[in-house]
C-alpha cells in the first residue's frame, strides 16, 4: 500500500471516474480505531492466539468471503502441480487448480458457519426428560496433520433439561464442526459442548468411530484400523447406568 487507505477512494456512479475524497496516510492517525487496526492481526497478537485464520491484509479481522480465497489457493494449487513434476498448462489439469481450490473450501466451509447460524431458533421448550439419541451420522472431516480425509460416523445423546432440539440440528453441527482441518478428539469434543450450549441438558453423549486415510493410504497403511474417541458431559459422565444404556444403544446394530 502506498500509505492510501482503500476507504479513501470513491467511485463516482454517475461517471465511473475514481476520485480521491480524503488521504491520510497511516503515519498520520494517531488514535486506532479497534474495528480497524492500522496492522495486521496474526496469530501472535495478543487476545488472537486462538483465532482460526488470519491473513496479511485482515485489517478488520473478518474472515474473507470463500469465494475471496479462491485465486489465491488456486495459485498454491497450480504450484503443487508444477512442483509434483506435472504441466499445470496440459488440457485435463487446465481446470484443475480452481477446481481443488473449490473441494478445499467445501471441505473446509465449517469454518463460515457458527451454532447460532443453524440452530436457526430450533429448540423447543418440552418436558422430555429420557433420553434422546441419533446415531450414525455420516461425518467427512480432514486430518489437520497431513491434509487428507477421515470419514466415519456420529452419535449424540442428550438428556433434556425442558428443552429439546430439532433433530437435524445435531447433523449440522456435525457438519460445523466435521468440515474443518480437525483431530477426531477435539471435532468429538467440540459437538458435545455445542449441544451443551444449545440446550442445556442434563448431559451430553458423544461417540465418534472414523477411518483416518493418513493410516490407510500411507504411513502405517493400516487398512481395517478405525478409532473410536468419546467425549462424555453431565449425567453421562457421572451416572455409570446412563452411559451404559448410551454405549448399549450405540454399539448395538
Ligand atoms: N490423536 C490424533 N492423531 C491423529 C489424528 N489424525 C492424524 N493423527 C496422527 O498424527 C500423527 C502425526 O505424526 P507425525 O509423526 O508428526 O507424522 P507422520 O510422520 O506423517 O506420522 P505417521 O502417520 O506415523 O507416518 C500421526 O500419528 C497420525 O496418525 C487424529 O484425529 N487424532
Amino acid at each position: 500500500m502506498n500509505g492510501t487507505k482503500a476507504a479513501d477512494v470513491q467511485v463516482s456512479q454517475v461517471s465511473g471516474q475514481v476520485s480521491r475524497v480524503r488521504t491520510v496516510s497511516w503515519q498520520e492517525e494517531t488514535e486506532e480505531d479497534p474495528a480497524h487496526p492500522k496492522t495486521p492481526r496474526t496469530s501472535c497478537t495478543p487476545g488472537h492466539e486462538k483465532c482460526v485464520f488470519h491473513h496479511d491484509l485482515e485489517l478488520d479481522h473478518k474472515l474473507p468471503t470463500r469465494e475471496a480465497l479462491l485465486p489465491d489457493m488456486s495459485r498454491a494449487y497450480r504450484l503443487l502441480l508444477s512442483s509434483l513434476g506435472e504441466n499445470p498448462d496440459r488440457q485435463g489439469l487446465l481446470k484443475t487448480p480452481e477446481r481443488a481450490a473449490k473441494a478445499m473450501l467445501f471441505f473446509t466451509k465449517g469454518y463460515d458457519q457458527s451454532i447460532e447460524d443453524v440452530l436457526n431458533d430450533a429448540v423447543f421448550d418440552e418436558e422430555h426428560d429420557e433420553m434422546v439419541l441419533v446415531k450414525d451420522i455420516e461425518m467427512f472431516s480432514m486430518c489437520e496433520h497431513h491434509l487428507v480425509p477421515f470419514y466415519g460416523k456420529v452419535s449424540i445423546a442428550y438428556l433434556p433439561n425442558n428443552k429439546i432440539l430439532g433433530l437435524s440440528k445435531l447433523a449440522r453441527i456435525v457438519e460445523i464442526y466435521s468440515r474443518r482441518l480437525q483431530v477426531q478428539e477435539r471435532l468429538t469434543k467440540q459437538i458435545a459442548v455445542a449441544v451443551t450450549k444449545a440446550v442445556q441438558p442434563a448431559g451430553v453423549a458423544v461417540v465418534v468411530e472414523a477411518k483416518h486415510m493418513c493410516m490407510v493410504m500411507r504411513g502405517v497403511q493400516k487398512v481395517n484400523s478405525k478409532t473410536m474417541t468419546s467425549t462424555m458431559l453431565g449425567v453421562f459422565r457421572d451416572d455409570p447406568k446412563t452411559r451404559e444404556e448410551f454405549l448399549n444403544l450405540v454399539m448395538n446394530k
